[in-house]
């Protein structure tokens, strides 16, 4: 396994060497280029990182005004509805940060599930300006069916080879996401997975050390060599193998 495991003993402690990274991989590019690009994820694990983030202890170690802001996945959903990824980050994080609007890229689902894709994949060419689309940082999560951002299984997205943000549709609870393509993300100079709790255990072992399926454990897109680096707690990694 050639992707780099930080394990800690408890959730609260995974969070705090996730936020450690996310201040050192941050202060590192705006030291080096003047600004920090990231990806954040979405879903139920990550709203208790952007808090920690957002805290006393954290919220002065980085220039908020030079971080830019993407998200790798968003629900089909209006900007305030409770299940929108938006919402929670800027619940959690945006708020008490008074991050600058203009250093928010949303993903404007007001255009449908095909028409935020394409825009959103503009506003990200735009953002780097004909270069390649290397994020600094791309936060992820893990679903505990294997997913991704919104990498399902079984969907058509997983043999999208271009370096873009797709439309996704879920048979089984018949909504759309809309989410960037592995190639997106395996372009990003850092890569962090935040995953925690038992209930992730399987899918831990299905990603890193089982036999490559990706229509099953689409998570295995993503890529294993140069620097990405799964954050799990205890509980998480107890089906690995190897540790
Ligand atoms: O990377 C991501 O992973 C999650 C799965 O995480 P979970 O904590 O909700 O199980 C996904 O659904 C989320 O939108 C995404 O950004």
């Amino acid at each position: 396994m050639s992707v780099k495991l930080n394990i800690s003993n408890t959730e609260a402690e995974v969070l705090t060497q996730l936020a450690n990274y996310f201040m050192q991989v941050g202060t590192e590019a705006i030291e080096a280029k003047g600004r920090f690009s990231v990806s954040l994820s979405g879903g139920s694990s990550p709203k208790k990182l952007y808090e920690l983030l957002a805290s006393a202890e954290y919220k002065d170690m980085i220039d908020w005004t030079k971080v830019d802001f993407f998200f790798g996945d968003e629900r089909n959903v209006p900007q305030d509805d409770k299940d929108s990824n938006y919402l929670m980050v800027k619940t959690a994080l945006f708020d008490p940060l008074n991050i600058p609007h203009e250093n928010i890229f949303a993903v404007n689902t007001s255009s449908g599930p095909d028409g935020a894709a394409k825009e959103y994949t503009i506003a990200i060419l735009n953002y780097f300006k004909g270069e390649e689309q290397i994020f600094d940082l791309v936060l992820l999560g893990l679903g505990d069916n294997s997913h991704t951002a919104s990498l399902f299984p079984y969907t058509a997205v997983l043999e999208d080879r271009t370096a873009s943000v797709k439309e996704v549709y879920l048979e089984d609870q018949q909504v759309f996401r809309i989410t960037m393509t592995a190639p997106l993300i395996n372009l990003a100079k850092h890569i962090a997975f935040l995953v925690y709790g038992q209930g992730k255990a399987l899918a831990v072992r299905h990603v890193l050390e089982d036999a490559q399926d990706i229509p099953e454990f689409p998570a295995q897109l993503i890529r294993r060599d140069g620097d990405v680096v799964w954050f799990l707690d205890t509980a998480a990694a107890s089906e690995l193998a190897e540790k």
